[in-house]
């Protein structure tokens, strides 16, 4: 059994955080573990207002412990870290496990907000994280902050931040374009430093993409845990979260999620 692992943040209404990552492990048929390190709320009675509850070090390094020295694993990724102190655990953690494939999706906001809710962990994640990462799964807004590039707005621009985070130390980098890009696809860069491929998918009219780049880089991460290559990897992904959007429903009033069966159920297979 292929064993993976997420470190991440619970998003209580199920759709991204640790729960889309679970839910993805399972649909790609891979084990999956978790390391907590925030809990997300959102209050009904205030808009969907989201509270997010940190998780302190001496919570996260036991859990950590449990699944990496007591278990093993054949890839990790993270998610919404939360704090500078828990990004630097990550990274001494990686390095004292020697984990193979690591997945960091560098979760700055949450969808519907371009301000970031951990304004603080920007440069630790592109000090820290980024250069211990097989690949990094930034979106427009995540690859500006991390390459330091004028807001990202063409295929182009995508392209510039891609090679200025590779320069950071990334073996692979995704920059996603997603449905803010001005492009009648949705489009994504993958950068090895040589080569610039584009992935591109139909552009689907929806509001629900809640937990698209949980999903996505999920799925990555399970094709790794099963000795993909990261081109290989990331092509799969790309097909099952084009399916799971198509796919996304709306959860109630202020969320929708997307659909992490859908692949399995309506669309490419296994
Ligand atoms: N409306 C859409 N139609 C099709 N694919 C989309 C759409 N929105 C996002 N995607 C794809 O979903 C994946 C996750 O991207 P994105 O939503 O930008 O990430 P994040 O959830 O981290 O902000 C990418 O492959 C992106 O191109
Ligand atoms: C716990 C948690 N992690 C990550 C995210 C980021 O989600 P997305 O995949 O839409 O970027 C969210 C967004 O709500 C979240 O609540
Ligand atoms: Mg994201």
């Amino acid at each position: 059994m292929y064993k993976a692992l997420t470190i991440a943040g619970s998003d209580t209404s199920g759709g991204a955080g640790i729960q889309a990552d679970l839910k993805t492990f399972q649909e790609r048929g891979v084990y999956g573990m978790t390391a907590l390190t925030t809990i997300v709320t959102m209050d009904p009675h205030n808009g969907w207002a989201h509270q997010v509850f940190p998780i302190s070090t001496e919570v996260l390094a036991p859990q950590l412990e449990t699944v990496l020295h007591g278990v093993g694993v054949d890839a990790m990724k993270t998610g919404m870290l939360g704090s500078v102190e828990i990004i630097e655990l990550v990274g001494r953690t990686i390095d004292r496990e020697n984990v193979g494939n690591v997945v960091i999706d560098p979760v700055m906001v949450c969808k519907g907000n371009d301000e970031a809710l951990h304004p603080e962990t920007t440069v630790s994640l592109r000090d820290v994280l980024v250069p211990r990462s097989t690949i990094v799964t930034p979106n427009l807004f995540e690859a500006a902050q991390l390459s330091g590039h004028a807001p990202l707005r063409t295929v182009e621009d995508m392209k510039e931040a891609a090679a200025a985070i590779k320069k950071l130390g990334a073996k692979f980098v995704l920059v996603k374009g997603g449905g803010k890009l001005q492009h009648d696809k949705a489009v994504d860069v993958l950068y090895d430093g040589e080569t610039f491929e584009l992935l591109e998918s139909d552009r689907i009219e929806t509001a629900n993409t809640h937990g698209a780049g949980c999903t996505y880089s999920a799925a990555i991460t399970a094709e790794l845990a099963k000795g993909k290559s990261v081109r290989e990897a990331v092509r799969t992904a790309k097909a099952f979260i084009t399916e799971a959007i198509r796919h996304s429903f709306p959860l109630n009033q202020y969320v929708g999620p997307t659909l992490h069966s859908a692949y399995r159920v309506y669309g490419g297979g296994n």
